[in-house]
């Protein structure tokens, strides 16, 4: 019997960013390993004229839920969406629901963040530092508390090399920015933004750290636990323009280490810190990192291939051109790069479609890929060191039937079969692709094989030609050529009537 979906029985739980990526999942796991849980209270906005009811039936609904609806029929009875917006005052929570959550809730999941790289320094500090301050003083009046798990990144000290599993002081103490953005104009807070962030790269993970502090400044007598995850699965746009061909080169560092994490290992390990927390009750807040680069590293340069080789498997359909994976580290050839893999068919192909009445698209869809690979950039260039000792001390502490329901244990991850899987989930449930596709796919990308080399011959053909108009050291490269071939062709021809 596994000890922590047993502790989960019963229990009243909050989610906040449980229709996220990562709430999701989470809340799926939880409904399949406890489905006699007595009810998640989810926060929930409503959004692109959806009412609660409506997002929430929009999640059962999906293919994650199919499992969890044969296990507990009744989950749609026990998740309890409450109406909240984390970025009002009180989340402007009714009074009525904020009792309910007062005097019920036993453990919080607190997920919900703005993960943008580029969010104005306002909205970020909104959502991730005093949304998460309001948060824990809602849970300081819960009597029935017994564990506060909050969710932060592995790259909320990225401005570092080698990270421990400690709460850093950030220069600028979280409250005095707080009170700043209350009082200056967007105009002063975009000009101030750089100096305030440092040496982060961006304000998500400037604002993740702060969010850190406050949760360590103003966590009080609350049990509470940090999970630092790396680059769970969806960060990185899915493969999906990898395999279709859109994206075929990137400024990256082959040695540098790709720490990605399953999402449904970010889970187990966060329902393991959930139970531990709550169980053992440490005296100081614990930082868990859910990383994979100290226990099982592999690099950009091997992703690329293992992605590539994946490809070759299983294609994806109507791709606009031939999966490649180009790393470059040096200036000049991104832009080579870019120009030439990137932003020259986009345009061929607009022209394609202008040609052919239809509205032009590529170039805009380029662009803004290209936009997000430099903000990428920071990330595929450097390595970190993520110590994993806490995570190490709780895997240790899992009874052997834990350790096999709710598995965090990275050494067991086989790369080449992570990324095989994911290309198959986004092909079959994001993009809705037929697996009896995949002849027609593979004869496609031969088409477009063949179309390339085409492309590149009568390119060398013209280019040669007007190279030996122009330059009397062509012509001579050419007739020595020519001459060459001929006198080659000549011997083979009179040693082979010789033969005979
Ligand atoms: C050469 C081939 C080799 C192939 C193998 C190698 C692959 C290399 C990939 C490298 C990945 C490296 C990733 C490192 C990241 C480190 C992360 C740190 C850890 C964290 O905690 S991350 C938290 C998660 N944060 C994010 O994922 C957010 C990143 N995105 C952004 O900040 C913004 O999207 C960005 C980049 C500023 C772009 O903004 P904008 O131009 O305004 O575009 P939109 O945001 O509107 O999005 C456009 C379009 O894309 C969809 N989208 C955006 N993000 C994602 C996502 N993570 N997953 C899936 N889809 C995404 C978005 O929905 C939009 O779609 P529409 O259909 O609505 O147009
Ligand atoms: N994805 C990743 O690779 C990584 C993520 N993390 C961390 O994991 C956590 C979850 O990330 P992920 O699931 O990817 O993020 P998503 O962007 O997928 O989800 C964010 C969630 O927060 C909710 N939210 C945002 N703003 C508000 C608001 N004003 N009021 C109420 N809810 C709001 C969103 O609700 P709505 O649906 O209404 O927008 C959504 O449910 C975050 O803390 C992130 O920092 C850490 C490392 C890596």
């Amino acid at each position: 019997m596994s000890m922590i979906a047993a502790f989960y029985g019963g229990k009243a739980i909050l989610i906040t960013g449980a229709t996220g990526f990562m709430g999701k999942v989470l809340m799926e796991k939880l409904f399949r390993t406890s489905p006699d849980l007595k009810v998640v209270y989810i926060l929930v906005r409503p959004k692109q004229g959806q009412t609660l009811q409506q997002r929430v039936f929009q999640i059962l609904d999906s293919k994650l839920f199919e499992k969890v609806k044969e296990v507990c029929p009744n989950v749609h009875e026990k998740i309890r969406a409450i109406s909240a917006d984390l970025n009002q005052n009180d989340f402007a929570i009714s009074k009525e629901d904020m009792k309910e959550l007062l005097s019920h809730t036993n453990i919080i999941f607190h997920c919900a963040a703005t993960v943008r790289f580029d969010d104005h320094l306002r909205h970020a500090v909104q959502l991730n530092v005093t949304a998460t301050q309001q948060l824990l003083l809602m849970a300081s009046q819960m009597p029935k508390l017994e564990a506060f798990i909050h969710i932060s990144t592995a790259f909320s000290n990225c401005n570092l090399k080698h990270i421990d599993e400690v709460v850093y002081p950030c220069p600028v103490e979280p409250k005095k920015i707080i009170d700043s953005m209350e009082w200056l104009d967007d105009a002063i807070i975009d000009e101030i933004t750089p100096k305030l962030i440092g040496d982060w790269p961006n304000t998500y993970t400037y604002t993740k750290a702060l969010g850190e502090v406050v949760v360590q400044q103003e966590g009080g007598n609350l049990n509470i636990a940090i999970i630092r995850p790396s680059i769970m699965g969806a960060t990185w746009q899915e493969p999906f323009p990898a395999g279709k061909g859109f994206l075929r080169s990137i400024r990256a560092t082959p040695m540098a280490v790709a720490d990605l994490i399953p999402a449904d290992t970010v889970v187990n390990l966060t329902l393991a810190v959930g139970w531990y927390t709550a169980v053992h009750r440490p005296k100081s807040t614990l930082v868990y990192h859910c990383t994979s680069g100290n226990l099982n590293p592999c690099n950009w340069g091997k992703m690329g291939l293992q992605v590539l080789a994946t490809f070759e498997k299983i294609p994806f359909e109507r791709a606009f051109r031939r999966p490649n994976a180009d790393f470059t580290t040096n200036n000049i050839t991104t832009h080579y790069w870019n120009a030439v893999s990137h932003r020259a068919p986009a345009i061929i192909y607009d022209f394609y479609l202008r040609l052919t009445g239809r509205k032009p698209r590529m170039t805009k869809l380029m662009n803004r890929l290209l936009r997000t690979l430099s903000m990428l950039e920071y990330f595929v260039n450097r390595s970190w060191e993520w110590s994993t000792y806490n995570t190490e001390m709780l895997m240790s502490e899992l009874s052997p039937e834990d350790q096999r329901v709710f598995n965090f244990d990275v050494r067991q991850l086989n790369w080449l079969e992570y990324i095989e899987n994911y290309v198959l989930g986004v092909k079959k449930y994001l993009l809705k692709e037929d697996m009896a596709g995949i002849p027609e796919a593979k004869q496609h990308l031969k088409r477009l094989r063949n179309i390339h080399y085409l492309f590149n011959t009568a390119l060398f053909l013209i280019a040669w030609r007007l190279l030996i108009a122009r330059s009397q050291v062509a012509r001579n490269v050419w007739f020595f050529i020519v001459s060459f071939c001929y006198k080659f062709l000549s011997y083979f021809r009179a040693s082979s009537t010789l033969n005979v």
